[in-house]
């Protein structure tokens, strides 16, 4: 096994099964963080990532006999697309002295890391990126010595944009102690720099501040980016962090924001672009579904549970629905939108993603590549979208009580000609052995009757139902549902056939009902403040791959641009309704009912 450098100066003193020594772990130790080391990259930069304790059950750790903390080593070689995974506990040779070593005893944690958020003055920087930060900081979650960077072109002192981020920021249990001392602090260690996305110069003048952050701190520097800017922009901001802010002897990460491009071509492009500055494992791409706490369960659900992994195929279920709405219109965000529709927006990341992690086969094991090699083959096994298959609108203006609702082209950043859907329905097919036949529907429209995301798994009749008689005369509302409600009011419910009470044999449908805020006092994290923490500690499992990307666009690619040049006009439907009826012939073509419309939804 290869002999890796050891990440701080330091003192175990024989060569022997690699700890991260008592002198650097020390502290972590006693907070129960555990460490996890991840080999150089091409650079030569060392890869050491952050553990805290928010995420415990990430990677198994030690504590050996001298106190140190040993960790489960996972090394990975350069192309992590194709990552080979080894783990075991990793013999290093004893660290030579260095005179310019910082003493980690005094020091603590002996690395920093220093995350810009490129784009700080735009809306999702404000709304999520840095109430994720403070989050995370609440709860101790960050490593000891952060630091925190707004960077943007508009004029703005530290003073400014820390009065900008306080506006947004909020204790998120209320009544919680401390909590305008906390923000103040936290407050402290946000700086802003202004400077052009495409100029060096100015990232060098941000590296230099960084800098300066660094060298008090420690003497692993680690950088993440947050590229929280439109995409036009990516390249030339992540040329310019690569050239002139990478760290000189940490890991440099940098996340990015969707849209990866609008189809093959313009992804791949993408990618490539990003590749001649950044390695794979540098690059983390965010699909913030993949954060929210339903979707990471799906896996817990289905692995760790004997009654479901049995009946999660053809075999057993009938029709699977993944069904996104929002009660709201695309408000503020129609030039961007425009350029993209529903299906861009919604349905080809957020939808197709949550289908893979609920259609793939066991994975190896929990380590990212294993779940994403599953995730790929699922989404390669996809049949091609017919465009019959696909249902297209867009909404149009309503009064209701009163009050109007603007159309979709009411918006003055939309032509008023936008053939754009707002609205899509889908029916899409795996052909493998385990998926094949059953229909995954989508449905993803903005401007609906309510907010919801949620999966809906509906379970084949029983054969020979003695109670046939006794559920009435409709077979399908007698089969099993299970429902998986991403949000609101998280739930994972199952409804069954039940007798009711009293002398008669009648049936009815009732819920099995983990509602989780009935189970969990705990208040569910955002999905950001998982996968800023994820990008910190180099957790990729919740970040998109470029071959999943790949797949995910090869699957869509086609059909959106039939859709276009075929000029298909999408069907309207007014503001706050359920959206186009074509949606339920499509369902009704595949032999289906959607879930949630009914009156036991
Ligand atoms: N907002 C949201 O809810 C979501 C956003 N996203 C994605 O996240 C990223 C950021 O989103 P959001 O904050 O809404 O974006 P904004 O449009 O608010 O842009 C962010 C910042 O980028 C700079 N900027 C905007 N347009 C340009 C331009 N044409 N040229 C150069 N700089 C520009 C502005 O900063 P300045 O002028 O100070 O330089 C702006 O404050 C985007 O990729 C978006 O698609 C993804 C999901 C949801
Ligand atoms: O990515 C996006 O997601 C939001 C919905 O996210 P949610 O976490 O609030 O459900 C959507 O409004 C936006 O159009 C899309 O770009």
């Amino acid at each position: 096994m290869t002999a890796l450098p050891s990440p701080n100066h330091c003192c175990s003193s024989s060569s022997s099964a690699y700890s991260l020594n008592s002198s650097i772990g020390f502290r972590q130790i006693q907070r129960n963080i555990p460490f996890s080391l991840i080999p150089q990259n091409k650079f030569g930069l060392k890869n050491v990532s952050f553990r805290s304790k928010c995420t415990p059950s990430l990677p198994d750790a030690v504590l050996m006999q001298d106190g140190a903390l040993a960790t489960k080593l996972v090394a990975t070689d350069e192309a992590s697309s194709t990552k080979e995974l080894k783990e075991g506990l990793l013999t290093v040779n004893p660290p030579e002295e260095d005179e310019n070593t910082v003493d980690s005893d005094v020091k603590g944690d002996d690395s920093t890391v220093c995350i810009t958020i490129v784009g700080a003055s735009g809306d999702l920087a404000k709304k999520k990126i840095f109430p994720a930060l403070f989050a995370l900081y609440y709860e101790d979650c960050l490593p000891e010595h952060f630091t925190i960077f707004g960077y943007a072109r508009s004029k703005m002192t530290d003073a400014e944009l820390r009065d900008m981020v306080s506006r947004t920021l909020t204790c998120r249990i209320d009544k919680r102690e401390n909590c305008g001392e906390k923000m103040d602090q936290f407050l402290k260690r946000c700086f802003y720099h202004s400077g052009n996305y495409d100029s060096e110069e100015n990232f060098t003048q941000l590296d230099g501040k960084l800098k300066e952050h660094e060298i008090l701190a420690g003497r692993i520097s680690n950088r993440l980016f947050y590229l929280s800017i439109p995409p036009n922009i990516f390249v030339d901001a992540v040329k310019c962090a690569s050239r002139s802010a990478s760290s000189a002897n940490g890991w440099t990460r940098v996340i990015f924001e969707k849209p990866f491009g609008r189809d093959s071509d313009s992804s791949a492009a993408l990618t490539r672009s990003l590749k001649q500055y950044l390695e794979e494992d540098q690059i983390f791409r965010i699909d913030h579904y993949l954060g929210k706490e339903l979707v990471e369960n799906l896996s817990v659900l289905r692995f760790s549970n004997l009654i479901f992994e049995p009946l999660w195929s053809r075999k057993y279920i009938r029709n699977v629905q993944l069904i996104f709405s929002e009660d709201f219109g695309t408000e503020g965000r129609g030039g961007y939108f425009d350029h993209y529709g529903i299906i861009r927006d919604i349905m080809q990341n957020h939808l197709l993603q949550i289908l893979a992690l609920f259609a793939m086969e066991t994975p190896v094991s929990l380590d990212a590549e294993d779940i994403r090699n599953e995730k790929v083959k699922v989404l390669r096994s996809m049949r091609p979208i017919h465009v019959d298959d696909v249902v297209v609108g867009q909404y149009k203006g309503h009064t209701r009580g009163g009050q109007s609702y603007p159309g979709y082209t009411d918006d003055k950043t939309v032509p008023e000609d936008s053939l754009t859907p707002t609205f899509a329905a889908a029916a899409l097919f795996i052909d493998n052995a385990r998926w094949d036949g059953v229909p995954f529907l989508m449905k993803a429209g903005k401007a609906l009757h309510d907010r919801r995301a949620e999966i809906r798994v509906q379970f084949r009749h029983v054969p020979g139902n003695l109670y046939n008689r006794n559920s009435g005369t409709d077979a399908d509302r007698a089969t099993n549902e299970l429902v998986i409600r991403v949000q609101p009011d998280e739930a994972i419910y199952l409804k069954i056939n039940n007798k009711v009470p009293g002398l008669g044999m009648r049936l009815d449908r009732s819920n099995l009902n983990l509602l989780y805020k009935a189970r969990y006092a705990k208040e569910i994290p955002d999905a950001y403040e998982r996968l800023v923490l994820d990008a910190i500690e180099g957790e990729r499992r919740l970040f998109i791959r470029s071959d999943e990307l790949d797949a995910a666009w090869s699957l869509f690619t086609p059909v959106l641009k039939e859709i276009e040049e075929k000029k298909v006009i999408p069907e309207y439907y007014p503001y706050g309704s359920r959206g186009p009826v074509g949606a339920h012939y499509l369902a009704a073509r595949h032999n289906v009912k959607w879930g949630d419309v009914g009156v036991d939804e």
